[in-house]
This record gives C-alpha cells, structure tokens and sequence, in this order.
C-alpha cells in the first residue's frame, strides 16, 4: 500500500461546538462507489465531509450546541486501494439477535461495494487472533448466516490480550479490523486502537456496538433488541395465560438485564398483560406499605391474577440478605448475579403460605437465553445492514478508533471512548418509566427525597454541561 502519512483529524465544526476526535488516514483513492450502478441514481452519492449529527436534538434558543459526530456514510475519496485490503471481523461477548447479519453485511459489503475479497474470519472471539486459524469469508460462504442466530464465527468471554492481538494483527498483514461486541468489547477495541496508533500501523479499527441489554451509550438503541423484546411478549404471554386460567395466579417472568432494566420496560410496556415490573435502577422492597406483597395481594383481589416482569439484576441486594452472596466474575470480570427468579418467587409464596385465605398459584418463567439465541427479526435485519454498510464504509475512509451507531436515527462515527466511558441505564427521572409506571399502577417504590435527589443530580449534570459548551446561533 502507498504510504499516505496518518493525520490526526480533530472534528472542527463551525459555531463552537464541542468536538468530538478520532483519528482519520489521509484519503488519497476516488471512491469505487461512483462506478457502482446500484449506487448511480443516489442524489447525495458522497456524505459532505462537513456533515454531523447532533448527539442532543432537542435544545432551546439559548441552549449550547453541544457534542456532534462525524456522519456516516460513504466519502467521495478513500484511503484503501481495494487490492491493498485484508480486512478481519471478531464477535465477543454474550450473543444478541443479527450478529450473522452484520457479519453478513460487512462481507457483502465490502465486497460488492468496495472490490473487497480478501476478509478474514476470526473464531471464538479476542483469544482467537492468537489461538486459532482465521477462516476465508466470501459473499457465498456467509450467504444464509443471517437466518439462524447465534455468532457463525463463534464467541468467547475474556482472553483479551491486546500485544498479542496486535501482533496477530501485524503477522497475518490485516488493516482492517471490525469489532462486533458489547461495552467490554469496545473497551478492548480502544485498547487494540491505542497499540495499533503506539506501533504506527496503518490499521483501521471499527467497532460495531452489540448488547443484548441496550447498555451501550450514546446510540439510539442497540441492534437484537427490538428481537429481544419481540421473543419476550411470548413468555409474558405463556405466564398470562397460566394464571388467568387459575385462582390467584401469580407469573414470573424473568428476563435479561445485568445492570439496566431496558428489556424488562420495554417488553412491560409492549405488552399490558404486566402487573409489575422490577429493574436493577429501582430498588424495590417486599414488606410492608408500598411494597410488592402488598401490592401482589391487592392486585390478586381486584383481578384474581397477575404477572410480574423481573430483570435479571433487579433486587441484588435483597437476594444477597437472604443467601450466601459469593463475589464470584465470569471470564470478562463481570459481576455474576444472583437468581432473583427463584428466590422471589419463593419469597412469595412463603409470603402467602401463613395467609389461608390467599393460597396462590405461581408459575415461574425462564426464557433468558431463548431471547437473545434467535436470529434477528426484520426490522433489525435491516438496522445490521446500515450499521455494517456504515462501518466499511467509515473504515474505507481511513476512520479508525470508532463505534458506528445511530444517534438521533442518523448513523454516525462515534469515537470509541465515548461509548464505554459510561453505560446506558433506564432513568427512572425520564418519561418512559413513568409511563411503565402509569400503565401497570405499580408502586414506584421510590421515596419523594430520592426522586428529588435523583432530579437534582440531573439538573447539576445539566448545569455543568452548559457551562462547559458554548451556545446555538440560530439563525
Ligand atoms: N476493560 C477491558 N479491556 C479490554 N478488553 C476487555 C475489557 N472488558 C472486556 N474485555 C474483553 O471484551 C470481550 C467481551 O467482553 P464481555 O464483557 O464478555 O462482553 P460484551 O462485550 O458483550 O460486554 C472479552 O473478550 C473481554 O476479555
Ligand atoms: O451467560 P452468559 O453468556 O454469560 O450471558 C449472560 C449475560 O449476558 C447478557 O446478555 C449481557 O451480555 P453482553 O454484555 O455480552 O451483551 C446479560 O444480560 C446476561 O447476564
Ligand atoms: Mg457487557
């Protein structure tokens, strides 16, 4: 490959505006996309190399500009010649519904976009760049992953080595290199990014945000989820319809979410057979006014049944009082939790043992792995395809050091520490739980002082973001 020196491209937007920065190889190459019949016809064929989006939309006439992202999309010249490409594609972590059609779409992408054919495969996730054998990926060979879930190249939990990584990176002569995984993934992609910049080599590293949970930060909403959520109202439904058929039916279902409650609200939300829902960002208490047994046998009266929705790292602290809580991490360092399901459940119904005249009925639901090992439905069949378009389409550019996601619907090359300095949580401050909360009549659990002091915290964040960002010039 030619030697065109690295740049490093500070984002410089006019009208002060918070810039976000990653690095960019100096783009040398027309873009084969002007030749590409299928693409003849688009007005906009190029994005403006000044075109951003606006990580907030809604703001008021004084409100700062804030923090903006370069846009997606293909540019008019690119860094890559396409014979100079040896392009690579790992998944890790935990699997999520369209992982097969992002893998998919970054070869087909790569390929009848960009000429690309020489794409490599590694197996089993970051310990594979070391450990084993990449294998070749062609349109033909990843032509019907998208139609089964799960990783066609396999995935694993910890073996991050970034020196070895990189090496591997180095030997096997790979300058492109696509990461699909969740926040411990993208925190290994920065790691690999800053080795890669450390030896000056001319490699483009891309992140493509995966999370069964929505918890990644910044982007609208993760790809699967909407999958997730689908597979959950099948659950919901099955606990619905057991305990309507009963006396006093309690269902259980307990859905995923390590840290945030994102699938539990949403698959709540969707589908209004839902009493109750409990998440990991509202902690919730069982005796006593306000509490959930008080809650269960009111609702029990009122309607002789009720479902309750519960994320898998809801009430932690509660199911550690009663058990022998272990400080035990899977092979990334991420917390195991406890098994809330059956111990709420249990809780209940030892509850309602010393009350004869309430005897219930509980089932208890498990999907857990049923919702994230299925392939993606086709609404996030499409969303995989944009994000894997917008990723080669960024790495062809010369972008490295980036997530591609969409941030207000509009896809955009965020620089990879942006997305793992924090996680996304549900805010029990915001509508959207509020809504959770006006359509199920749970108790919200919270105490007036803690609602306030979580609006103040919010207020102070605000405050100090707009004293640090500078204002709109609205026209
Ligand atoms: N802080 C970190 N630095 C480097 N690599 C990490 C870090 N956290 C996790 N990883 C690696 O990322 C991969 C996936 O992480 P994990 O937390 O299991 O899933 P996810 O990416 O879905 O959050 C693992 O191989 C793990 O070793
Ligand atoms: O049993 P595994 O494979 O470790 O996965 C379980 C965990 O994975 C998750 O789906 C999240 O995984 P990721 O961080 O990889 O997206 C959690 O909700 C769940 O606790
Ligand atoms: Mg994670």
């Amino acid at each position: 490959m030619e030697s065109t020196p690295l740049a490093t491209c500070v984002l410089k937007c006019s009208r002060n505006a918070i810039h976000a920065s990653f690095f960019i190889f100096l783009q040398a190459y027309p873009n084969p996309l002007q030749n590409n019949p299928a693409y003849a016809i688009v007005k906009q064929n190029f994005v403006h190399p000044e075109d951003v989006v606006a990580e907030e939309i809604v703001i008021q006439r004084n409100s700062p500009r804030g923090v903006h992202f370069r846009r997606a999309g293909p540019r008019e010249k690119v860094y890559f010649r396409t014979e100079d490409v040896r392009a690579c594609i790992v998944t890790c972590g935990g699997l999520c519904p369209g992982i097969n059609t992002v893998i998919r779409e970054i070869v087909c992408g790569l390929n009848y976009m960009y000429g690309v054919d020489d794409i490599l495969g590694i197996a089993g996730g970051y310990r594979g760049f070391y450990s084993k054998n990449t294998m070749p990926l062609t349109p033909k060979v990843v032509n019907d992953i998208h139609k089964r879930g799960g990783t066609f190249l396999r995935t694993s939990r910890g073996g991050h080595d970034t020196k070895k990584i990189v090496d591997s990176i180095q030997d096997r002569g790979i300058n492109q290199v696509y990461i699909i995984g969740g926040d411990g993934t993208q925190k290994g992609a920065a790691a690999i990014y800053r080795e890669v910049a450390k030896r000056g080599l001319r490699v483009v590293v891309a992140g493509i945000p995966k999370t069964i949970d929505n918890d990644i930060a910044v982007i609208d909403k993760s790809f699967g989820f909407d999958t997730a959520v689908e597979e959950a109202q099948r659950a919901i439904n099955a606990a619905h319809v057991e305990v309507e058929s009963v006396e006093n039916g309690i269902g259980i279902v307990k859905l995923m979410g390590r840290y945030c409650g994102f699938i539990a609200m949403h698959a709540t939300l969707a589908s209004r057979d839902v009493d109750c829902c409990l998440i990991p960002e509202s902690p919730f208490y069982l005796e006593g006014q306000g509490g959930l047994f008080e809650f269960i046998e009111q609702r029990l009266k009122e309607n002789g049944h009720m479902v309750i929705v519960v994320a898998e790292g809801a009430g932690q602290d509660l199911v550690a009082e009663s058990m022998r809580a272990i400080d035990a991490k899977d092979a990334s360092g991420n917390r195991l939790l406890l098994d809330v399901g059956p111990w709420l459940s249990q809780k209940i119904k030892d509850h309602f043992l010393v009350n004869p005249k309430m005897a219930v009925n509980l089932k208890y639901i498990d999907p857990t792995y049923m919702i994230r090992a299925i392939p993606s439905n086709a609404s996030d069949n499409i969303y995989c395809t944009l994000l894997a378009h917008s990723a080669v389409h960024g790495a062809m550019a010369g972008f490295t050091g980036f997530t591609v996601g969409p941030v207000n619907s509009r896809h955009a090359y965020i620089p990879i520490n942006r997305v793992t300095e924090t996680q996304n949580t549900v805010k029990l401050t915001d509508r959207m739980w509020a809504r959770l909360l006006a359509s199920t009549t749970q108790p919200s659990f919270l105490r007036y002082d803690e609602v306030m002091k979580e609006k103040v915290d919010k207020e102070t964040v605000q405050m100090l973001d707009n004293m640090t960002n500078s204002s709109v010039q609205l026209p």
